[in-house]
């Protein structure tokens, strides 16, 4: 190992649960002085919140997804594949990366793949508690394996090494409470629930929400982050509210959301995990019940097992039920403290680096 600056090469296009770790583990290569490349989609999401990050470097690519087997798209994704390996490959050299780390999906597999065809250390790291197909096939390529939780070790046939999920630099130092509840022009002195279904399918959980919440004490403020896909219907479908209720679709101020939250309510996916126990919050966690091998269970359970969250299948909830559960752990500081420290031991906050470190230790 030398201590020379470096070129990583990060792939983490296509959803906001690849596309922030990368960036988290790309502002820890700059800041230690070496030199990352990140490889994003042409999706808006990418487009967007890259544009946040002025000082990193990004190069755009097609986002690829697996069809089913026995779909008439499988050969076209055949020969996707092959050409974003060719391509991978140019830029590898082009740029004169030393390793490569895919952050997941299908799009990480044409530059881990090319990386170690070039003869490269390649990495990959897996957020979820059940990992993605796609990264335990990408695994063959690479020499270690990154975990976010635990039970993500026995299905790769690599080395693993448990990192946690970098979460972007601005989770770790949340704004005041005060602060907060100013951006949402809510008040900082009430009980306030947070609802978030995580960047895609949340339409049930948001319906069960809004219905919910005429139900809560009249002392209870809620913030809902009902995503830019259903935020029309939920408004349309809800056209009565109560006082001290908030909706929003996208919300591109999550460490307000956060530092205002004295419960949340959530899909469990992998990153949204991480920020909720990096934010020693109290959670109900509600998978998202078509994730693919059902992977938002295994992760609701980490944090139900240490006693952080409570995990409900959505199939199980009415808004009545939902209205009691909520009722009754907001009016009990007691329970809600015993989770939030529950929260707080799961937390990593130093995953980027952990991430970083072993990496450079390889290279
Ligand atoms: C439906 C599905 O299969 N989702 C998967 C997808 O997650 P997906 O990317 O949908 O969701 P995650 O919960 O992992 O991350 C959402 C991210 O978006 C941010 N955010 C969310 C809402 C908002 O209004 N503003 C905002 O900034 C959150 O702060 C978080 O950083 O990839 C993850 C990582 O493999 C998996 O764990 C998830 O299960």
């Amino acid at each position: 190992m030398s201590s020379s600056p470096k070129r990583i090469l990060i792939a983490c296009g296509g959803t906001g649960g690849h596309l922030f770790p990368g960036i988290a583990v790309a502002e820890a290569l700059l800041e230690q002085g070496h030199e990352p490349l990140l490889l994003i989609s042409q999706k808006k999401i990418d487009a967007q919140a890259s544009a946040k990050y002025p000082h990193l470097k990004f190069h755009t690519v097609a986002a690829i997804a697996k069809p089913g087997t026995l779909s008439p798209k499988m050969l076209p994704f055949l020969l996707a594949l092959i050409q974003s390996i060719r391509s991978s490959k140019k830029l590898i050299r082009e740029f004169g990366a030393q390793a490569v780390l895919g952050m997941g999906g299908f799009t990480s597999l044409p530059p881990v793949y090319a990386g170690h065809s070039l003869g490269l250390k390649t990495f990959i790291h897996d957020s979820n508690a059940r990992p993605g197909r796609a990264n335990v096939l990408t695994s063959r390529f690479c020499n270690k394996v990154f975990i976010g939780l635990e039970p993500a070790a026995g299905f790769f046939h690599k080395p693993t090494q448990l990192t946690g999920t970098p979460a972007r630099p601005e989770i770790l130092h949340l704004p005041s409470r005060a602060e907060a509840a100013k951006n949402f022009g809510l008040d900082p002195d009430k009980t306030t629930l947070v609802v978030t279904g995580g960047s895609q399918g949340a339409l049930g959980l948001n319906q069960l929400i809004a219905k919910a919440s005429p139900m809560l004490p009249e002392n209870i403020q809620i913030l809902h982050i009902a995503g830019p896909n259903d935020y029309e219907r939920i408004k349309q479908e809800n056209p009565s509210q109560r006082p001290g209720y908030h909706l929003m679709g996208f919300c591109d101020q999550m460490p307000s959301a956060y530092a205002l939250a004295d419960l949340v309510v959530t899909r469990s996916g992998a990153s949204t995990l991480t920020e909720i126990a990096l934010a020693s919050l109290p959670s109900i966690l509600v998978p998202y019940p078509y994730a693919a091998d059902d992977h938002q269970t295994a992760n609701a359970k980490v944090f139900s097992d240490a006693g952080a969250a409570r995990l409900i299948q959505q199939k199980d909830l009415t808004p009545e039920s939902l209205a009691k559960l909520l009722t009754d752990l907001l009016t009990n500081p007691g329970a809600l403290k015993l989770m939030a420290n529950a929260a707080k031991s799961l937390a990593i906050p130093d995953a980027a680096t952990r991430v970083t470190s072993a990496l450079l230790a390889e290279i």
